[in-house]
């Protein structure tokens, strides 16, 4: 079941009477139940827009959100089902303790305070956080505030979760909690839609992926699929050592490209012939070209940037 579908949506800011920056132009996109979709774009793309127009916050010129079958721009109880960490974890109060700030948000929410706390007291042990629950948020480590930041945006239990940049600045240690719990809460059946810059941890993390440029969504389909598809078919070995003469020319008769301990095969019928020669040698790996979500998001931004308007 899909829960926030988004349809082409459109925005176009006036700073004064003559200057007009359209910043969406046509945005679609939909994320499901248990699904991350990663919300990626060069700076300027439209990608806080397009999430300030799905949190109600604001009034697209056209197009329309759609959470859980519920618009929110015309139905106030579409906010019920959505969860956001925008603009890194200003959704805290700073002066107030952790559990303070889970029973605060949990009774503006609609929750009884007693529901609140307990659902608050719930997520601290789950986050790890129950032994900083009378600490003021201020003195939390960065990674400590972000992991909040998430319980906070959890506490009425929405269905969607938007999530700003959930791992920047955070150190090697928090970067992984964070990702298992952002992985964690797909799986309890929530859609999350996650905008980053790191693009590594998009790949990491994301089933699917869209990407605005300039405004207008330039791809949008599975991760793996994505990347699969640009990757080339050529194959890499890797050796232990390196490949003596005889062998380097026998392996370079049949078309492959040797370079010291690595060798490309880009007519992959020649593959096990090279293995063949390649024997007894110790391998360290023998793998498929693999493009990466960076190189891929390159690829697409700049194809777009040089295609005429
Ligand atoms: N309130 C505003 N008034 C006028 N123009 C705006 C306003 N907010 C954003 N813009 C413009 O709209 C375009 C898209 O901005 P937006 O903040 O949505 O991009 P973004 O993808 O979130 O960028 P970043 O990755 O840098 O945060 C930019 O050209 C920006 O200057």
């Amino acid at each position: 079941m899909q829960v926030l579908e988004v349809q082409h949506l459109q925005k176009t800011y006036r700073s004064s009477r003559k200057h007009l920056t359209t910043a969406v132009r046509d945005v679609s996109f939909a994320i499901a139940q248990q699904e991350v979709l990663a919300f990626l774009g060069p700076n300027g793309a439209g990608k806080t827009t397009t999430i300030k127009m799905i949190a109600g916050l604001i009034l697209p010129d056209r197009g329309e959100v759609k959470i859980n079958g519920l618009n929110p721009h015309r139905e106030a109880q579409a906010l019920r089902s959505l969860g956001a960490v925008l603009e890194g974890n200003r959704n805290l109060y700073w002066r107030l303790t952790p559990i303070e700030n889970l029973e605060y948000f949990g009774v503006l929410r609609g929750l009884s305070q007693k529901v609140a706390r307990q659902r608050g007291r719930d997520l601290l042990e789950r986050f790890e956080l129950s032994h900083k629950r009378r600490a003021p948020v201020q003195t939390l480590s960065r990674g400590m505030q972000q992991k909040l930041a998430i319980a906070v945006a959890l506490i009425h239990e929405p269905q969607l979760l938007l999530l700003d940049e959930p791992t920047l600045g955070l150190d090697v240690e928090a970067t992984q909690t964070v990702k298992r719990l952002i992985r964690e809460i797909a799986s309890e059946g929530r859609a999350i839609l996650l905008t980053t810059h790191q693009l590594d941890i998009a790949e990491e993390l994301s089933d699917r992926v869209a990407i605005i440029n300039q405004g207008a969504i330039v791809a949008e389909e599975s991760t793996e699929e994505l990347i699969r598809r640009f990757s080339g078919s050529a194959y890499v070995v890797e050796l232990e050592q390196e490949i003596d003469r005889d062998r380097v020319s026998k392996i370079q008769n049949l078309g492959a490209i040797v370079n010291e301990k690595t060798i490309l095969i880009r007519e992959t019928e020649i593959l096990y012939e090279v293995l063949h020669i390649l024997q007894p040698l110790p391998l360290i790996r023998v793998e498929k070209e693999q493009a990466n979500l960076t190189e891929v998001f390159l690829q697409l931004i700049q194809n777009q940037s040089e295609s005429p308007c």
